[in-house]
């Protein structure tokens, strides 16, 4: 069976093919409109999944496009910094994309603001990108729908990541990842493009509403009854799909959100407890922190409990790290407790 059997052991790299971000988030919960400066932090999903992983001691590859300008190397030197392979990321002139990030402050909301239209990685020529030396002996893909909503040319690169992913034999994780804001900005036709992607992949990341999106219909009924509903109509609808990894959060206010991890296999399922985060710092990449940790026991040959398990330790630990990526070590994300919160000595 391509993608193996689930209790496999897997030492190849991982790739992980999306675009790079630089982040720009005003300080104090200043307003952008109002704010004078601005912390940057590198970003972009795929990355920091690759940087995550990295940190754990898995190999990681990135694909990528940046341009050869300081914001670029900037991006490539964070990669290197965590461990990742950054050969594998082409050098091409334009601009590097940027978000802006507003943090949820009391009543107001966050906020993403994209700036990253014709960027060096959006209008890259798939034929540029080194992604069969890339998967030579990977265990896995590693991408995501944020790469086809930027506009046709991101399809494009999706399909040519999806197609080299075949040729090569290395199995595709597609994480989801919604944005409405991409999608929204161009004549796209999200459900038939994810759709086509995601029935090339053999771990999905995502829950009932990207499900929804993918099968265009709604599941009814509330809790883990609709996510089950809705996890066997995908392994319906998707037959190469082996394992579906989620997590449910319950946001209380702008600084405490209750998270728990869920991983659905054909035959079973595994969904932990709720833990319980208070002073969160920042919750951008937590999505991502979840993938790499759930990606690491699964990439050890983990049940679904193990998995769901370390994909919340890791959810968890992100929630107190600023910028998008966190850099743990094994021994960090064993020791985790929900409960922590004073000085170790
Ligand atoms: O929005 C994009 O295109 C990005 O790639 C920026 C961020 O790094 C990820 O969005 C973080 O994703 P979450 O882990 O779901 O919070």
């Amino acid at each position: 069976m391509r993608g193996g059997t689930l209790n496999e052991r897997r030492t190849g790299p991982v790739v992980c093919f999306g675009e790079m971000l630089l982040r720009l988030s005003p300080q104090g919960q200043i307003p952008l409109a109002q704010a004078g400066s601005v912390a940057i932090d590198v970003g972009g999903a795929e990355a920091n999944v690759a940087a995550a992983l990295a940190s754990l001691g898995t190999p990681t590859r990135m694909i990528s496009v940046v341009p050869d300008n300081p914001l670029g190397r900037k991006a490539i030197a964070a990669m290197g910094a965590a461990g990742s392979d950054t050969r594998f990321i082409v050098k091409k002139p334009g601009r590097i994309g940027l978000y802006f990030f507003e943090s949820p402050a009391g009543p107001i909301a966050g906020r993403v603001t994209y700036d990253r239209e014709g960027s060096s990685f959006a209008l890259a020529d798939p034929a540029a990108l080194p992604f069969a030396k890339a998967l030579e002996g990977a265990s896995l893909l590693h991408m995501s729908g944020i790469t086809p909503a930027l506009g046709p040319d991101g399809v494009a690169l999706a399909r040519a990541a999806v197609a080299a992913a075949n040729a090569a034999g290395v199995p595709i994780c597609f994480d989801g990842n919604y944005r409405a804001n991409l999608w929204d900005a161009w004549d796209s036709d999200p459900h038939a493009i994810l759709t086509e992607l995601m029935s090339e992949a053999t771990l999905m990341i995502g829950n009932h509403r990207d499900i929804s999106l993918l099968l265009g219909k709604t599941f009814s009924g509330d809790g883990p009854d609709r996510r089950r509903e809705a996890s066997e109509a995908a392994f319906e609808a998707f037959p190469r799909l082996q394992l579906i990894a989620s997590t449910a959060r319950h946001v209380e206010t702008a600084g405490t959100h209750r998270i728990a991890a869920r991983i659905d296999l054909r035959e079973s399922h595994w969904q932990t407890d709720e833990v319980r985060i208070e002073n969160i710092v920042d919750r951008i990449g937590t999505g991502d922190a979840y993938a790499a940790g759930m990606l690491r026991s699964w990439l050890a040959g983990g049940s679904a409990q193990d998995m769901a398990k370390s994909g919340l330790a890791l959810a968890a630990l992100k929630h107190g790290v600023p910028g998008d990526m966190v850099l743990v070590t094994e021994d960090d994300l064993l020791a985790f407790d929900p409960a922590a919160g004073d000085v170790r000595r």
